[in-house]
């Protein structure tokens, strides 16, 4: 804990419990006491030091990467850290890695596809590392669309072998992480071909490089794709090329819980949609969407801390200068983000049990709620990784010109998140597959079928369609019925009109193609009836702690009813509220920054980070910033020498020339 604490009189005006808070936003307890166990842990070993990673190369910040995953392991292995433990360690390392596509991709994939067979004899390998594993599907030519793949798994009858082949420049596997320099073994997907068919995509467990020297096996071209998107940031990552020369493989290689081929080339497909082939993809789709949470908060926690000890322009009578924090303008684009970061934490814990709920169904040969298990994942992953970028962005301008320092943490906070807009899905891509299901619910709705799960609303289309806000004071829109009944109605009429147009086009494909711009946007305000319906569940439960419950109530509505403010034109549109009633919930808003003013540094206290976890000079939790920021500047390398190195070669020789030229005047 700091000895000067310059947040002190911040902490001193929470209006409740911020050690509750805490388990409330871990999700109990325990959560909060392993957390900050290991936390600690990383943060108190000279090993994960990363002050000092962007001004590494690439080349050391590999290498780097290679030495703190290794030395991870040793200590999940020598403390006999619990599963649990063991990811959170690896949380608050922070730096990307191979492990990522290890623990996040390789393994899920081989257990969700692999037979009991296969995950007996794989797993183990995989879980004391003695093989190391990627998830190669995406293309060159290819990655959205995952059955326009090309690489081809052939099977031989003769030698009872698939025969992996790169047919074309476009189809070399390209941007698997972890497939560069690190991986020995991925899950490849391939068009498979048996008989003179091609069954289309399956996935395929290859060997690369050897076991012995790491060296590619034969048929094998692979390595690093080059240097990404900002200094240090997600460049820790070996992302990959790798392109087949006729790789043999044997046919149990063949990942076969969906589907099998036998010994004499026969395909069988079990009695199980096609789809379960995209589990992997559904996974990580979760769990980025809880990774939101915590981007999302890291870059609040920095913002908020460094607002309310920055100070400009003084009061009228020549008194202190004002907090940035307590400028109006700050609030209105701070506060909604902090009560962003709360609003995903808690939808992600529920996409988290929505998940296994599926799972468990699936496991049961219950496959009633895949359709809700994509539409979710694939939603919220988009919905909640462009919010967090953008407002991971929107928390450095909110640190003005400090922020734009490598030593705030925010630039490589940006640039390893941003890539999450693009993978496991591009947004936007994923925003029509929900749209393609909302249009085939309201399609379904003439025919008198009930929707279920988050679509449950669209049953009451009679009422949504037309009914009328009775918002008449700014009070009214604390409610949280008049939330929930606005928020519906908007996104049910969104999704009506889309489907309305739709039906006037040549085909449904054509309409569905010349409305998409409209039906994403009748994507998102689905998604975010969900965010908002899951934060007031939320808030609806019992929750323990001096003035906790109180506080998670203003953030629910500040989420709301920011939303409704920015998205203001949708509701107004579709005739869902009134002119008059939209001004009245800004008026509201106002009401609600001042009642979170008081309690913003506890708030984010409350995320529970350490200093090294934030990786922040502004975000520092004494609040010390000056100091701190003066002397990281003299860390960098630039400053090793006072005359820098150039100066005699192309400094002194131009000044001189000029001096010269002067002196002849
Ligand atoms: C502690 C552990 C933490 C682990 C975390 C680790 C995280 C590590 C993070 C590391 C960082 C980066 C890793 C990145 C990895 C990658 O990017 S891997 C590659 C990801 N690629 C994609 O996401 C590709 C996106 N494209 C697709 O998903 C599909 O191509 C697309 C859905 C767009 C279209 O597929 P089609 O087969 O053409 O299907 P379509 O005709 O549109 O639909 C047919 C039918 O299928 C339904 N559907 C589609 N997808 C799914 C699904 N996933 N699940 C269930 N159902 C699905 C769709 O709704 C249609 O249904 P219908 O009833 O027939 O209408
Ligand atoms: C950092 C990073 C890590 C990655 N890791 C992996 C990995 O481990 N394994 C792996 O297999 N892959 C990985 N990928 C690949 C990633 O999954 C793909 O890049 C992603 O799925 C997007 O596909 P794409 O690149 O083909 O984009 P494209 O589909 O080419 O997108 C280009 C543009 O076209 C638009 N677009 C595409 N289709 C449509 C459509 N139907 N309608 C409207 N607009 C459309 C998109 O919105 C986008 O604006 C990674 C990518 C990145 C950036």
């Amino acid at each position: 804990m700091a000895e000067v604490d310059h947040l002190a009189a911040e902490r001193a005006t929470a209006r409740f419990d911020v050690e509750e808070m805490k388990v409330a936003w871990a999700g109990s307890r325990h959560a909060v006491h392993v957390a900050d166990r290991m936390a600690r842990l990383v943060a108190s070993d000279p090993v994960f030091r990363k002050d000092n990673r962007t001004m590494l190369s690439r080349k050391e910040l590999f290498k780097d990467t290679l030495r703190k995953a290794a030395h991870a392991w040793k200590r999940i292995v020598e403390l006999r850290l619990t599963e649990e433990e063991a990811d959170l360690l690896r949380q608050y390392v922070d730096q990307p890695g191979y492990v990522d596509l290890h623990w996040g991709m390789f393994v899920p994939a081989i257990k969700g596809q692999g037979t009991e067979e296969q995950q007996h004899k794989w797993l183990p390998l995989a879980y004391k590392f003695q093989i190391i594993g990627c998830y190669a599907q995406t293309e060159l030519g290819h990655g959205s669309n995952v059955q326009g793949l090309e690489t081809t798994a052939t099977f031989d009858p003769k030698t009872d072998e698939f025969v992996i082949h790169s047919p074309t420049l476009t189809s070399s596997k390209w941007w698997p992480g972890g497939l560069g320099k690190a991986s020995t073994h991925a899950v490849v997907y391939a068009r498979l071909i048996t008989e003179g068919k091609d069954y289309g995509i399956h996935g395929f467990i290859v060997q690369l490089r050897s076991l012995e020297d790491h060296s590619p096996l034969p048929g094998v071209t692979l390595g690093d794709i080059g240097g990404k998107f900002g200094s240090g940031a997600y460049n820790s990552m070996d992302n990959g090329v790798l392109r087949f020369d006729h790789v043999r493989i044997p046919r149990d290689q063949m990942l076969m819980r969906l589907s099998q081929v036998t010994r004499e080339g026969k395909y069988v497909h079990s009695n199980v949609p096609k789809q379960l082939l995209y589990g992997t993809m559904v996974y990580v789709r979760q769990s980025i969407v809880a990774d939101a949470s915590k981007a999302l908060s890291r870059a609040v926690c920095i913002a908020v801390r460094y607002s309310a000890v920055r100070k400009q322009f003084g009061s009228q009578d020549g008194g202190p200068e004002t907090q940035v924090l307590n400028y109006k303008t700050q609030q209105s684009r701070l506060f909604p983000l902090l009560a962003s970061a709360y609003a995903f934490r808690f939808v992600g814990d529920w996409l988290n049990w929505l998940y296994t709920d599926v799972t468990q169904k699936l496991e049961a040969k219950d496959f009633s709620t895949l359709q809700e298990a994509h539409a979710c994942t694939a939603g919220l992953k988009a919905v909640t990784t462009s919010v967090t970028a953008d407002a991971i962005e929107e928390c450095r301008k909110l640190c003005g010109g400090h922020g734009y320092l490598n030593s705030s943490g925010l630039p490589e906070l940006f640039a390893v998140y941003v890539p999450a807009c693009t993978y496991e899905g591009d947004n936007v891509v994923l925003l029509l597959q929900v749209a393609r299901i909302l249009m085939k619910t309201v399609s379904q709705l003439a025919s008198g079928k009930q929707p279920v799960g988050t679509m449950a609303y669209m049953g009451k289309v009679q009422y949504l369609m037309q009914c009328k806000s009775a918002v008449s004071s700014a009070e009214d829109w604390l409610n949280p019925d008049a939330i929930q009944e606005a928020f519906e109605a908007r996104a049910l009429r969104m999704a009506v009109n889309c489907a309305q147009n739709i039906s006037q086009a040549a085909s449904q494909e054509e309409g569905f193609y010349e409305r998409s711009p409209d039906l994403l946007e009748a994507a998102v305000a689905h998604i975010q009836l969900i965010i908002v319906t899951k934060f007031i569940e939320k808030v609806h439960q019992e929750i323990p702690g001096h003035g906790v419950k109180e506080q998670l109530q203003a953030l629910c509505n500040v989420y709301a009813l920011y939303i409704l403010h920015k998205h203001l034109g949708d509701f107004l549109a579709t005739g869902c509220i009134t002119p008059r009633q939209g001004a009245l919930a800004n008026e509201q808003l106002g009401k609600l920054y001042a009642q979170v003013r008081p309690n913003a540094v506890a708030l984010v206290d409350a995320f529970n980070y350490t200093d090294h976890y934030l990786g922040s000079v502004l975000g520092r939790y004494d609040g010390d910033v000056y100091p701190a920021l003066y002397e990281e500047a003299w860390k960098d390398p630039l400053n090793e020498t006072v005359v820098p190195e150039g100066y005699h070669e192309y400094l002194r020789p131009l000044i001189k020339q000029q001096q010269l030229k002067l002196s002849r005047l």
